[in-house]
């Protein structure tokens, strides 16, 4: 039987918020009542029958529940649901599973409800430690309760636990930033994810932006946060991702090196390779509205095969650890002949370096990283 070399991990997405953010672009709802949780976990098991005959009877790697605010479902909702799942579709005994929370959201007993279903990351959405930062970005926490949080998630012993935190937010100093990473390296999470605030069109932010600090102060602070982390163990493995050494996301690592992943519920993409090499990428339906209905695929397509190279490096590239060569012709079915001329190119040009096995981006390749992107179109 053919043998698949390419991990397969399961995304769900829960998309509804008890208020939506100004500066959120991701699919997520506020709620207007309270939605028919128990039902929407039925329509994401009927979703992944339906993409289980893309799968040709493969295991599971890793799951990420992601949203909106998955915390909002019960651990009792979420125990159903990767039961249901392990019916339809074995979990790796070792499978990284994660939960996105929101620190208004939690207590004792739901993690720990979480914990027995079988999750075992816990990625808590912190994003400050001040109050006025927590107020100014709608947030419906407060500083202690995200403190809680993370002691919550400390001291469960689970596999690993996270913080989001943002940075470059509206009148922050210096200080302000690396008082809230200090805060966060305090609670001792093994991964941290650190995004500088981005302001997306489709938002409140979009439409009214704030003042941000100056690109002299979001450099400083990048600059010392990266020392400060790396002071305290903590390696960056990609541009917003630092964990202690053997705690990366295995989830997000499987994206970025081009592996596959079922995408499941509101909004949520797929990437599953087939038996002869090709790719079909899945998109769900974005409004809860169509796909509680039982519409769950928006649609589907077959990547160009001019196009893998582009998209395999587009997503390689984000991660700061070489690319095995053998990893690039497993997960296209290309050979390496097929990009010699483009990495003749970019090696030329001072973006990548090359041994036998394996390419390295250059800082000057990380700096231009679009150029680089683009040899291979
Ligand atoms: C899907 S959201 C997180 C989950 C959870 N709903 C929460 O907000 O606590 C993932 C993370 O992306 C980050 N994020 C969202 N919008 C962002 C933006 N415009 N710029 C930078 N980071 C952003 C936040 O840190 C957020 O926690
Ligand atoms: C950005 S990461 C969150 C990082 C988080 N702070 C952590 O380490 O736990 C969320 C993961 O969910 C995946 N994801 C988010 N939205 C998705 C969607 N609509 N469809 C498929 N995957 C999605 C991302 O690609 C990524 O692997
Ligand atoms: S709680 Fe998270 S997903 Fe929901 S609107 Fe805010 S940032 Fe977006």
């Amino acid at each position: 039987m053919f043998e698949y070399k390419i991990p397969l991990s399961l995304y769900i997405h829960m998309p509804w918020c008890v208020q939506k953010c100004p500066y959120c672009d991701f699919n997520s709802h506020k709620m207007k009542k309270t939605p028919d949780y128990s039902a929407y976990i039925d329509h994401l098991i009927n979703d992944l029958k339906q993409d289980i005959m893309l799968c040709n009877n493969r295991t599971i790697h890793s799951i990420f529940i992601g949203g909106g605010t998955p915390s909002l479902f019960s651990a009792e909702l979420i125990n159903n649901l990767l039961i249901n799942i392990s019916k339809i579709i074995p979990i790796n005994h070792d499978a990284e599973i994660t939960i996105e929370a929101n620190p208004n959201s939690v207590d004792v007993e739901r993690f720990k409800g979480y914990q027995q279903a079988g999750v075992n990351r816990i990625s808590i959405g912190v994003q400050s430690f001040q109050a006025d930062k927590l107020i100014k970005l709608g947030r419906v926490h407060n500083p202690q309760e995200a403190i809680d949080a993370g002691k919550l998630a400390h001291d469960l012993n689970l596999k690993s636990f996270n913080l989001d935190l943002m940075h470059g937010l509206p009148k922050q100093t210096l200080d302000d930033a690396l008082n809230d990473l200090k805060q966060a390296i305090a609670l001792a999470p093994p991964h941290l994810s650190w995004y500088q605030l981005t302001i997306e069109p489709n938002t409140l932010f979009g439409s009214k932006p704030p003042i941000l600090p100056d690109d002299d102060m979001l450099w400083d602070i990048y600059q010392q946060g990266h020392q400060l982390l790396t002071r305290h163990g903590y390696e960056q493995y990609e541009t917003s991702a630092y964990a202690k050494p053997n705690y990366q996301c295995q989830h997000n690592l499987n994206y970025w090196r081009f592996g596959d992943y079922i995408g499941i519920g509101c909004g949520a993409h797929g990437k599953l390779t087939q038996n002869d090499g090709t790719i079909i990428r899945t998109v769900k339906t974005k409004h809860p509205k169509g796909y509680l209905e039982g519409r769950y695929l928006e649609h589907s397509y077959t990547v160009a095969k001019d196009e893998l190279a582009f998209e395999f490096f587009m997503n390689r590239f984000r991660l700061f650890e070489p690319t095995p060569k053998s990893e690039f012709e497993q997960r296209t079915f290309l050979p390496l002949q097929s990009i010699d001329k483009p990495i003749s190119l970019a090696i030329e040009k001072n973006y990548l370096v090359e041994d036998n096995q394996s390419w390295q981006i250059t800082d000057h390749g990380k700096l231009f990283l679009n150029s680089l992107l683009e040899i291979f179109l």
